[in-house]
């Protein structure tokens, strides 16, 4: 028997999947990451911490499962995407990563817009200027970090650097280029107009590669670190969202997932690159080569239940917490959530809007706040599903990934929300299997990702909406879409105090 690791550097965690030639994840390990939060607004990692949550997560699934390094032929990644990693001329880290969810950034967002034009920003990036994206966080070091931004040789993103400190090869894959802000969608390279405009030089944007190419194999240190053969081929892997498009085989029209991670997102395929959403959605390049993926992004989705969770049930598990949501009926006994408590992206952007809970009754326990958590994150990827709806795409069946797909309940009510059938796949882990795939690709396994995906990819429930459900939470979601434009004044006035 021989295997594949794809890894999942996730926001919550480095996730590594040990996968078999049937697609089987035959062990899996996750050791926990740290998120830095020094004030309102800001989301930092230590990017050392990520090299070394994987060489432990890696060593320990290696020890622990008892299998021979020499079986395991190929390692590839999934990354959280944007975070921004500046690398001095020694190559060394020149501060903490600023992270995807870090929203301190608004007013480098207006300078693209001055600077380059918002209609020309979406020709060439296909995307708007977000607080999350890495351009904007480029431009703060630059602002407030002038020494730090001297320094920079070369910029990487999260999955890239650690793919380097394995293999001691710099490059940044497309899919997750796509994110930065600075890549030109159409012509597959680095946008020089825009790095001109900006004042970006263009040297420090590094070596474009495909998801499934081979960069190399492992560095000694890293094989005595992770336990892994020296000889173990790596392959670059894509931003997380990208490889768990792959993960759950949406790899042709029509396909859609919604994964809850740290953040929430609704994924649906693209032919092309040259659709035009007018920046209501995210459009990044997919993992698969010469497709995308348009994308809305709920920006506190999982982060939402596991802030609440750790803090006021941080003492008990996910299971337990859920578990006890499961008591209450659909509606939360007419408790509504909102899951802004990092702002928000899709379909409100806006840095500055928090998160409220509407209609707390003396009668409410802590089961009514759990539900309505996991409704209200539920009812916001409602809206992206709506707006890619009316964009055409049909939606019917959704595929359900990442940490909340753990839950038979939240599968449920997205079912019943989304009034679509939703599968859950053998295996939730959407960006690690995706990079498991693109890495059996690469070592020969298959000839393609689609052919690789009708091996891998296999259904192990289907969920049907329950029609009582149905019409309940479609009037409550009517409620759910008033709550911002009811909150977003207060919470802007609310802002100056919170800074
Ligand atoms: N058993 C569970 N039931 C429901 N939700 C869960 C469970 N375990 C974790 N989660 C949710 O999943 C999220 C983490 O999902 P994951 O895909 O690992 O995130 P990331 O890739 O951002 O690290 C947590 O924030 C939590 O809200
Ligand atoms: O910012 C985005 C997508 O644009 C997020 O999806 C990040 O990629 C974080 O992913 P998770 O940690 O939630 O998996």
């Amino acid at each position: 028997m021989s295997y594949v690791l794809g890894v999942d550097l996730g926001t919550s965690g480095v996730k590594v999947l040990l996968v078999n030639r049937e697609g089987s994840v035959e062990y899996e390990k996750t050791a926990s990451l740290t998120l830095i939060q020094e004030k309102t607004g800001y989301a930092e990692q230590d990017p050392n911490e990520w090299v070394e949550q994987t060489y432990e997560a890696i060593s320990t699934l290696l020890s622990e499962s008892n299998i021979n390094p020499h079986l395991v032929e190929g390692i590839s990644f999934a990354g959280q995407m944007h975070g921004l990693v500046l690398l001095d001329s020694n190559n060394q880290v020149i501060r903490n990563s600023i992270l995807w969810n870090d929203t301190r950034t608004t007013e480098e967002c207006q300078d693209i817009y001055r600077s380059v034009g918002k209609d020309r920003l979406l020709d060439i990036t296909k995307n708007l200027a977000l607080e999350g994206f890495t351009l904007p966080k480029l431009l703060w070091i630059k602002k407030h970090e002038p020494n730090n931004f001297n320094k920079i040789q070369t910029f990487l993103l999260p999955k890239d650097y650690v793919r380097y400190r394995l293999t001691g090869k710099l490059h940044m894959d497309y899919s997750d280029a796509a994110g930065t802000l600075l890549l030109d969608l159409a012509k597959n390279k680095w946008s020089e107009e825009i790095c001109e405009l900006m004042e970006i030089p263009t040297e420090i944007c590094p070596e474009l590669i495909n998801s499934i190419a081979e960069v190399g194999t492992l560095t000694e240190e890293a094989s005595k670190k992770s336990g892994l053969n020296m000889a173990t081929k790596v392959f670059a892997g894509g931003a997380d969202n990208a490889c768990a498009a792959i993960g759950s085989g949406v790899l042709r029209e029509d396909k859609t997932l919604v994964s809850i991670g740290t953040s929430g997102v609704v994924l649906s395929y693209e032919e092309s690159g040259d659709k035009n959403f007018e920046g209501k959605v995210h459009y990044f390049n997919h993992g698969a080569p010469d497709a995308f993926y348009s994308m809305g992004v709920t920006l506190a989705a999982g982060h939402s239940l596991s802030w609440y969770k750790e803090t006021f049930a941080n003492d008990i598990g996910f299971d337990e917490l859920v578990q006890e949501a499961s008591t209450v009926k659909p509606g939360a006994g007419g408790l509504l959530f909102t899951p802004y408590i990092n702002g928000e992206r899709t379909p409100h952007v806006d840095a500055t809007i928090r998160g409220s809970f509407i209609g707390i009754d003396a009668s409410h326990k802590r089961q009514h706040f759990t539900r309505a958590i996991l409704e209200g994150i539920t009812f916001s990827l409602q809206e992206s599903v709506s707006i890619l709806r009316e964009s055409g795409k049909k939606i019917e069946t959704i595929i359900s990934v990442g940490g909340g797909a753990k839950s038979d309940l939240w599968i449920q009510m997205q079912a019943d929300i989304f009034q679509t059938k939703v599968i859950r796949l053998t295996s939730e882990q959407g960006p690690g299997m995706g990079a498991a795939m693109i890495a059996s690709v690469g070592v020969g396994w298959f000839n393609s990702l689609a052919d690789c995906g009708d091996v891998f990819i296999q259904e192990e429930k289907v969920y049907k909406p329950i029609e009582e459900n149905v019409e309940l939470y479609h009037d409550l979601f009517h409620l759910y879409k008033q709550v911002y434009s009811s909150t977003n004044k207060i919470n802007n006035q609310l802002h100056k105090i919170r800074m």
